[in-house]
């Protein structure tokens, strides 16, 4: 998810749905991202005048609501791309805090957002064939809550995974309290949460005028694509389902 979230170019940061190119495919970092990839062609196909790049995003925050996680406010308008960024930069799961911060800090993230995003975790889980790693950060990895950092704090426990970049985050003292804000407050990490999905989402993006956005009478926001985006997601939410329980079962 983290790479389909960033999807970035040397030239620009930010989503431009060039993941889908096999070139970029192929980058160690995106290994296994093909079938999320593949299953977003069956919904293009259906609705072509969504971008790739919306369309991945979108798959991204559905996912997150629908596992339970808060709501990320989605604008379509980014544009596609078949450049791909050379190999190398997204981030390296064996390394620690200055290699995080080098990475995100380049987008202009915070070390809010590094603890934050990692919470992402809290869903999935890592394959041996296609990282080298094994298992879940969690007990319940088809669930958006904050219970990786709950994990984080326990320290090891069989069956379930740590990365180095996981495990920095309690060691390194500016990354560590936002680990306790969130394990002992969710509504802090849903809320920064979406706040830096949405930020990360959305870099290089300048939201077109013509996103149809609507504010209805009481205020909340209304965000349209013109395709039928309420179709798209659930067809990805279906997806999602699918390809999780059966990578975790
Ligand atoms: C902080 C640096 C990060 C590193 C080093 C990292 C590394 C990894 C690795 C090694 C895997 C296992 C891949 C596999 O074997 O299938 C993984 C999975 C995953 N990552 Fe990250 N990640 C990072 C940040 C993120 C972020 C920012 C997000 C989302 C906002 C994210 C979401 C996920 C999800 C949902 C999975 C599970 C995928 C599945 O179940 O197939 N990660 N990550």
């Amino acid at each position: 998810m983290m790479q389909g979230l960033m999807m970035q170019k040397q030239r620009q940061e930010g989503p431009d749905g060039s993941i889908r190119n096999e070139k970029e495919l192929a980058h160690a970092a995106n290994s296994g991202l093909k079938i999320a990839v593949d299953f977003c062609e069956g919904i293009k196909a259906k609705h072509p005048r969504i971008t790739y790049a919306d369309l991945y995003q979108l798959a991204g925050v559905v996912a997150v609501e629908v596992t339970g996680g808060p709501t990320i406010d989605f604008v379509p308008g980014r544009k596609d791309s078949l450049e791909s960024p050379e190999e190398g930069r997204l981030p390296d799961a064996k390394q620690g805090a200055s290699h995080l911060r080098d990475v995100f800090y380049r987008m202009g993230l915070s070390d809010k957002d590094i603890v934050a995003l990692s919470g992402a975790h809290t869903l999935g889980r890592a394959h041996r064939d296609r990282s080298g790693f094994d298992g879940p950060w969690t007990k319940e990895p088809l669930k958006f809550d904050n219970s990786y950092f709950q994990e984080l704090l326990k320290g090891d426990s069989e069956g379930l995974l740590k990365l180095s970049t996981d495990k920095v985050l309690v060691e390194d003292p500016k990354f560590c309290k936002y680990v306790f804000l969130y394990a002992e407050d969710e509504d802090a990490f849903f809320s920064d949460y979406s706040s830096s999905h949405k930020k990360l989402s959305e870099l290089g993006f300048t939201p077109p005028s013509s996103s149809l956005k609507a504010i209805t009478k009481n205020n909340t926001l209304l965000t349209r694509s013109a395709v039928g985006v309420a179709v798209a997601a659930t067809v990805i939410i279906l997806c999602y389902f699918i390809e999780i329980n059966r990578r975790v079962s």
